[in-house]
């Protein structure tokens, strides 16, 4: 792995000292700016090549956007649900998390808020500042016996079962992705959901936040539960439907909850944490000192590790940007790169332009993906370009400009990046996409392209052909020849025509068997324009081809 340059960090939320410590003894300049709003962070943001949060900094898609030197969001933690990782993966930052820092208290509080349910502890230690010694109320009941279903059993749903194993509960779970052999050897039985609701007495959930989990407790599933469930949530806020356990709070269904985390925090709507039956917390599940500096001290030395290229340990969107660093996809890198070169060049007010396209400076935002060759349009091209190159895909890029749009399809077909179509005109060979191009913009028309690009080889040779051959059937020899040199040699093609025209008037005049030879001329006078053949060397082909008919015909005739 190539390493990274990180010379400057800003830590955003209240990490550890050790994190600032190690990166310092390691050359980075670390700056703590702690309560920065988002318009602040995103005036600050710029200025560094590292930032290190918590859970408490969104990092969202308009501060990455502003960070124009950011290398590395580094969380010192486990959930990366703050930070928009696929905007980080966009603009090729790397998310780094520290994800067992933590584990261990996450899983403990989790404990002592189902112990705590199950004897009112919190609410019982109120009473008694309240100057109150009231028994009968806080009436508990054992969790010796009873059964804990654990949703999500990864790092933390795994520790918070072996403890509360030792309280004599059972069991039970579910995880779409922990085997069920694997689970079964930590004493967690899984089953489905809809198997699992109605056997609980307590139910947690450790899962990340995503589609997938949010509202995994809802109406329905707490309708499936044991009257007076109790439920606990130390993963994220929203996982436990908030309106929906308020519901089954007030009816009886749930007969209390624990909670670390809320969909909004701190929550503005105060209705669960007043609720008597609920004991919260403000989200403390990594609030020891041993998980933070655990969590600070890993995240320094994962940047440092990251800065020397001895790994990329924790990077949760590695994979991605790991196959941006492949040979293949710096080939379609360079490319889109390149196509944005052009594009922003084309889309400038000139006439005219000239652009290089190794020049990656003049990149414009694009947007850059392989399609697979599938997808491509049936346009003979590109679709013959597709299948025959190597790597089977398209890049497509369009550029707005001017409230106008400009797209650009390309490829790579053999290492080399190459161009397949602009604006909508299809290239009929693939331009490769190096050096100094230049693009016009042209009607098609026979005369244009010769001349723009001078002489072509094949039209004079099909001209000088075409007229040496009229030549040898009308003229002298020693003019035959002159002519023909000269022709060859040094005249543009719309010179040739005429005279290749005129000459053919002459002949035609001198003797009606060579009306053959006169048609043979004027379709010889239309090679010059007849670029939508294939190939030059197919024009020339004809050429050759048709000249030669004359000539037998004209022995034959004459
Ligand atoms: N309250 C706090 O301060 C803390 C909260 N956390 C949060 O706790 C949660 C769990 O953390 P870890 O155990 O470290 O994560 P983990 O990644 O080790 O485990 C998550 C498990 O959830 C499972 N899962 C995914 N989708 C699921 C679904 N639809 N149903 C059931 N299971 C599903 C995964 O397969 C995985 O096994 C995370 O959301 C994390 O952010 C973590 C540390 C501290
Ligand atoms: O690690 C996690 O997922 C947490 O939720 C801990 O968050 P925190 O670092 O305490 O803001």
């Amino acid at each position: 792995m190539a390493p990274i340059v990180i010379k400057s960090i800003l830590i955003s939320e209240s990490v550890d000292p050790c994190c600032k410590k190690v990166l310092e003894e390691n050359g980075i300049q670390v700056t703590e700016k702690l309560n920065l709003t988002k318009e602040d962070l995103i005036s600050e943001i710029k200025n560094y090549d590292g930032l290190v949060v918590r859970s408490s900094t969104k990092v969202t898609a308009d501060i990455i956007n502003a960070a124009s030197n950011l290398k590395i969001i580094g969380r010192a933690g486990t959930g990366v649900d703050n930070v928009d990782v696929d905007a980080a993966t966009k603009h090729g930052v790397i998310v780094m998390n520290t994800p067992s820092g933590n584990t261990i208290s996450a899983a403990e509080l989790t404990c002592i808020l189902i112990t705590s349910l199950s004897r009112h502890v919190p609410q019982a230690a109120m009473s008694m500042k309240a100057g109150k010694w009231d028994r009968k109320k806080f009436m508990g009941a054992e969790l010796f016996g009873k059964t804990l279903g654990i949703v999500g059993l990864g790092r933390i749903g795994k520790e918070v079962a072996s403890r509360m194993q030792s309280f004599g509960m059972k069991t039970i779970g579910y995880d779409p992705i922990t085997p069920r052999e694997v689970t079964a050897g930590w004493g967690v039985e899984q089953m489905t959901l809809e198997e699992l609701w109605p056997q609980c007495d307590f139910i947690t959930v450790h899962t990340p936040l995503m589609p997938s989990t949010t509202g995994l407790l809802n109406d329905a599933s707490f309708a499936k539960c044991k009257k007076g469930v109790r439920v606990v949530n130390c993963a994220r806020g929203g996982i436990i439907d908030e309106d929906s356990l308020l519901r089954a709070l007030e009816s009886g269904q749930c007969a209390g909850a624990g909670l670390d985390v809320f969909v909004e925090e701190p929550p503005k709507n105060r209705a669960l944490v007043d609720h008597p039956n609920v004991i919260s917390c403000p989200h403390l599940g990594a609030s020891t000192s041993e998980a933070q500096a655990r969590c600070g001290q890993d995240i320094a030395l994962q940047i440092v590790d990251m800065v020397k290229g001895k790994g990329l340990v924790g990077a949760v969107n590695a994979q991605v940007l790991a196959s941006t660093f492949c040979q293949e996809s710096q080939q379609w890198i360079t490319l889109g790169e390149a196509m944005g070169a052009v594009l922003q060049s084309c889309a400038s007010s000139k006439p005219c332009s000239q652009v290089n396209p190794s020049n990656t400076n003049q990149y414009l935002t694009l947007s850059c993906g392989r399609v697979p060759s599938r997808t491509v349009p049936r346009r003979r091209p590109i679709g013959s370009f597709a299948r025959q190159g190597s790597c089977h895909g398209v890049c497509e890029v369009e550029i707005q400009a001017g409230g106008a749009s400009l797209k650009a399809r390309g490829s790579v077909l053999g290492g080399v990046p190459v161009l397949l179509e602009l604006g909508g005109s299809v290239f009929r060979q693939p331009v490769a996409l190096a050096g100094h191009l230049l693009f016009l913009l042209v009607s098609p028309g026979p005369q244009v392209l010769p001349s723009l690009a001078g002489r072509r080889p094949s039209d004079c040779v099909s001209v000088s052909l075409s007229v040496s051959v009229c030549l040898s059937v009308s003229l002298p020899p020693s003019i035959r020849l002159s002519v023909s040199i000269f022709l060859s040699v040094c005249l543009s093609p719309s010179f040739c025509r005429s005279v290749s025209i005129f000459l053919s008037v002459l002949i035609f005049l001198s003797s009606l068997s060579v009306c053959l030879h006169l048609s043979v001329c004027l379709s010889l006078y239309f090679f010059p324009s007849l670029y939508f053949f294939p190939s030059p060397s197919f024009c020339l082909s004809v050429s050759i081809f048709l000249s030669v008919c004359v000539c037998l015909s004209s022995s034959f005739y004459l």
